[in-house]
């Protein structure tokens, strides 16, 4: 096995006194797709923001134990967090475009760090549409305002929009929770795609998705990692009573 591209050691997370994460022992390998999966509450996406420090923003936050991106222990002082989230893009529920084109969305971060040369511009609009695959949807409109598509292309263009700027993890926090049946359908396909070139870890509420899209799933329970493995053994065999209980729906 290679190193891992994240992993987090001995994690604890407080908001306040509250203690919403236990000591979390995880680590991901490069490329693929791990769900993250437990109850409502159980921490899931406090953990998923805790690898790009997304919980930063959040007042009266204590977060202990290392969270290492590639050798980077991304909590130390030195950290450059503009870089980081560069490198660990995140895309939430909410499909969440800014109020201007399709392509002024798609190269938002491109122009934040200085790209100026529009051929660059150019390719990495259609780069990373096509890998979010609304390519063919949009392309013979990229000046449109990107809030009068639907909700899945624009919650497709919000993946183009953190692909653009070349990450190595894409973060989805139930990606395909507000949308409809098709788009999210359309969704999980897009990232059965982008798997094979990307590091990815979701948040989802949907077992069934969990069990089509993910090759390894994390099962979360009252601020713990109760078990992680392959999907198909989570699902078919798991090893702990909870998890058992959980995907058989006796809660949660
Ligand atoms: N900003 C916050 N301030 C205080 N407590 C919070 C905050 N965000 C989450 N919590 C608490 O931390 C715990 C974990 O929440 P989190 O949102 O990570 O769970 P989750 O598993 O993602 O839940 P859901 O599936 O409902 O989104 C919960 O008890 C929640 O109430």
């Amino acid at each position: 096995m290679t190193e891992p591209i994240i992993t987090t050691d001995n994690l604890h997370l407080f908001y306040g006194k509250k203690e919403a994460l236990k000591g979390i022992d995880l680590s991901f390998q490069e490329r693929g797709i791990t769900a993250l999966i437990g109850p409502s509450g159980c921490g899931k996406s406090t953990y998923l923001r805790c690898l790009n420090r997304m919980n930063d923003l959040i007042d009266d936050v204590t977060i202990t134990g290392n969270v290492m991106f590639r050798d980077q222990n991304i909590y130390a002082p030195d950290t450059d967090v503009v870089a980081l989230r560069k490198e660990v893009g995140m895309v939430f529920q909410q499909p969440n475009p800014f109020p201007f084109s399709i392509y002024e969305n798609v190269i938002y971060g491109l122009r934040l760090a200085g790209v100026k040369d529009k051929q660059k511009l150019d390719e990495a609009v259609e780069r990373s549409l096509r890998q979010a695959a609304v390519w063919d949807e949009v392309k013979d409109d990229l000046q449109k305002n990107a809030l009068e598509l639907s909700g899945g292309q624009q919650q497709r263009v919000c993946i183009a929009r953190v692909l653009a700027v070349s990450p190595s993890v894409l973060l989805l926090d139930e990606p395909t929770s507000a949308l409809d049946p098709v788009s999210s359908h359309v969704i999980e396909e897009t990232l059965l795609q982008l798997r094979y070139d990307y590091t990815i870890i979701t948040v989802t509420h949907n077992l069934q998705q969990a069990s089509r899209i993910a090759d390894r799933t994390a099962f979360f329970l009252q601020g713990e990692l109760i078990e992680t493995n392959d999907t198909k053994k989570i699902f078919m065999a798991p090893e702990k009573q909870e998890t058992q209980d959980y995907i058989s729906g006796r809660f949660g």
